[in-house]
């Protein structure tokens, strides 16, 4: 089996068997679902890390891209990984994270990793482990776009096919993710 079909696969079993779960929960849009994907335990893990960075500078690669960012807390753990395997690969390729809410003490930074101005003219990718309606990685898209940044995706680890791909075509702004959550509930 090739070496990028194995490590897809290694990530689908990590992610099944550390963060889907079935029952109803309510979501961040408010509604309610009857499964759902938990990917702090998928990304916290070290194979879990490994395989989705692999995955994503894969999916990155030879596109110019200057800037990983994302939303809080959901895109953290991977981009801090991802960045620190694109420094490994000699490709570095450095990362923010854009706050839900300004703190009301220390810099009051709204985006967080990077001198201030540095976004200016920069390819960016948000990145995501989880889009539903889309609309939490539209928030980073959006600190990044008010920065001068130009947001080539929005790259996100499971879709779950509800809303998120019509959101980012409406936005003119490309939309992919390494699975779907079809996938898992067919499996
Ligand atoms: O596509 P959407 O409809 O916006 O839903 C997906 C969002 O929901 C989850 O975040 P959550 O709000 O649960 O917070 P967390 O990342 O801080 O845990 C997930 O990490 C995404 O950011
Ligand atoms: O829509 C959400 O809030 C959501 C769905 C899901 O499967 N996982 C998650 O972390 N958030």
């Amino acid at each position: 089996m090739p070496e990028d079909i194995k490590v897809r696969q290694r990530a689908f079993e990590i992610i099944k068997t550390r963060s889907f779960g079935r029952g109803n929960i309510k979501l961040a849009s408010g509604k309610t679902s009857t499964f759902y994907f938990d990917m702090k335990p998928t990304m916290l893990a070290p194979e879990g890390a490994h395989v989705l960075s692999e995955l994503i500078l894969a999916r990155l690669a030879g596109q110019g891209i200057d800037y990983i960012g994302g939303l809080e807390m959901g895109a953290v753990p991977l981009i801090s990984t991802v960045s620190l395997l694109s420094h490994i690969r000699n490709e570095p390729l450095p990362g923010f994270f854009v706050r839900k809410d300004v703190k009301k003490h220390g810099t009051r930074k709204l985006i967080e990793g990077l001198p201030v101005d540095d976004l200016r003219g920069k390819r960016v990718v948000i990145l995501e482990d989880v889009t539903t309606s889309g609309a939490s990685a539209m928030i980073a898209v959006s600190a990044a776009q008010a920065e001068g940044a130009e947001v080539v995706m929005v790259l996100s680890i499971v879709d779950r096919g509800e809303g998120a791909m019509a959101l980012y075509k409406e936005k003119s702004i490309e939309f992919d993710s390494l699975f779907k959550a079809e996938e898992f509930l067919a499996s």
